[in-house]
């Protein structure tokens, strides 16, 4: 199944050295206000060829409407968008049309479908994240509605970790970095392994502000585990964390427990869920992304024949992709928080009977 949502689906189409790239949302509710400049600013956020902590590949990942959208406004129906790739240059892979790059999806892929699709990555390379930045820049226009507020940046890359997270500094981040402070060290990081033909690994942070209570459907789709599987479908992404995550491992109870006051929760350990539930505070997530497969170094590998080669490979790569990553896990979280939203609405007959007028 490739859909992902339960009433706010969505899927995408497209191959990153195909003609285009694109999605299509299901079950938004009509009467959202769109905003076509806030799409396109989600899109260039995430776009690659930016600047030299990104793969060199320039694309304006230019979003255009199809469908579901009239005189600014949603109407209901699906909404689809495209995104016309640009600049493909699947010569770049000549070299590498028979092998399978260590690290990436060319093994099971071609072990699973049967076909070599040697353009790249073609439907596994993460171009396809362009496509879940647009349905994410919906669910966030949706969110906004409700004031709800989602943010990302980094804050990990190759083990070098910011000492505080200030959203603040992201917007002005070549590498939406949280941590002024760290940034350089962080930069220098990727820059020396990619002058190494190297690439390093990093970890996004992504918080949630203004969730209502309740958002979270007990016991299969918990919010927790509605963000773990968000969150594990972007390609290079190996662990998630929720709230104090692997620390909570070693903390005792007492420690570990938000103890409540009618005002509030004292402390947000739990990063904002509870029993799969949202309980108010602010969501906190932090999403592990795995150094870059494709680097330059002289590797081992296979070829469809399964004869034992050592190859060299060239072209465009992301020396981190967390960096950009950080953008699509932010836009996964938007969309899931949409579908749950929207779930949410049929769990007290009150609510049902509101939209009734009984
Ligand atoms: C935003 C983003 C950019 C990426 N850029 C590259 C890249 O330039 N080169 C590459 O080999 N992998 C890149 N990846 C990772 C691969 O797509 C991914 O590792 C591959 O599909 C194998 O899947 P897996 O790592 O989840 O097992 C990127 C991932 C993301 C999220
Ligand atoms: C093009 C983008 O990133 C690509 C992600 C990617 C991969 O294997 O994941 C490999 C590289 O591109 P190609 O598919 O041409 O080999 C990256 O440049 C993008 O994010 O828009």
């Amino acid at each position: 199944m490739n859909t992902f949502g339960h009433k706010f689906r969505f899927t995408t189409f497209g191959e990153s050295h195909g003609k285009a790239l694109g999605c299509v949302i299901d079950g938004v509710p009509a009467g959202i206000k769109i905003d076509e400049e806030f799409i396109q600013n989600e899109m260039n956020r995430r776009k690659p060829g930016q600047n030299k902590y990104a793969t060199a590949r320039k694309e304006s990942d230019s979003v255009e409407i199809l469908s579901g959208v009239f005189e600014g406004l949603t109407t209901g129906t699906p909404i689809s968008m495209v995104i016309f790739n640009e600049n493909q240059k699947s010569k770049d892979y000549s070299n590498v049309k028979d092998l399978f790059r260590p690290g990436h999806a060319d093994y099971t892929y071609f072990n699973k479908y049967g076909i070599r699709d040697y353009r790249g990555g073609g439907r596994s390379s993460a171009r396809e994240t362009a496509a879940r930045v647009a349905a994410g820049a919906i669910a966030k226009l949706l969110l906004k509605e409700l004031d709800i507020e989602v943010q990302s940046g980094i804050c990990e890359i190759d083990g070098i970790k910011a000492k505080n997270h200030d959203f603040s500094n992201v917007q002005d981040s070549e590498i939406y970095a949280l941590d002024k402070n760290m940034e350089q060290e962080q930069k220098d990081a990727i820059l020396k392994a990619k002058n190494s033909h190297n690439s390093v690994g990093g970890v996004a942070l992504i918080n949630i502000k203004n969730c209502p209570i309740g958002l979270g459907e007990p016991l299969y789709f918990k919010l927790d585990s509605q963000f773990a599987n968000a969150m594990m479908s972007i390609n290079a992404v190996k662990a998630i964390e929720i709230g104090d995550g692997f620390d909570a491992v070693n903390k005792k109870g007492y420690e570990n427990n938000d103890e409540i006051r009618a005002k509030g929760f004292k402390s947000n350990h739990s990063g904002g869920i509870l029993g799969g539930i949202s309980n108010g505070e602010d969501i906190d997530l932090k999403v592990y992304f795995k150094p870059t497969p494709s680097i330059f170094i002289k590797q081992e590998t296979i070829d469809i024949y399964n004869n034992e080669v050592e190859y060299e490979l060239k072209g465009r790569h992301d020396p981190c992709v967390a960096v950009r990553g950080s953008v699509v896990a932010e836009s996964m979280a938007a969309l899931v928080l949409a579908d749950m939203l929207l779930l949410n609405m049929s769990s007290k007959i009150e609510n049902i009977k509101k939209v009734y007028d009984k």
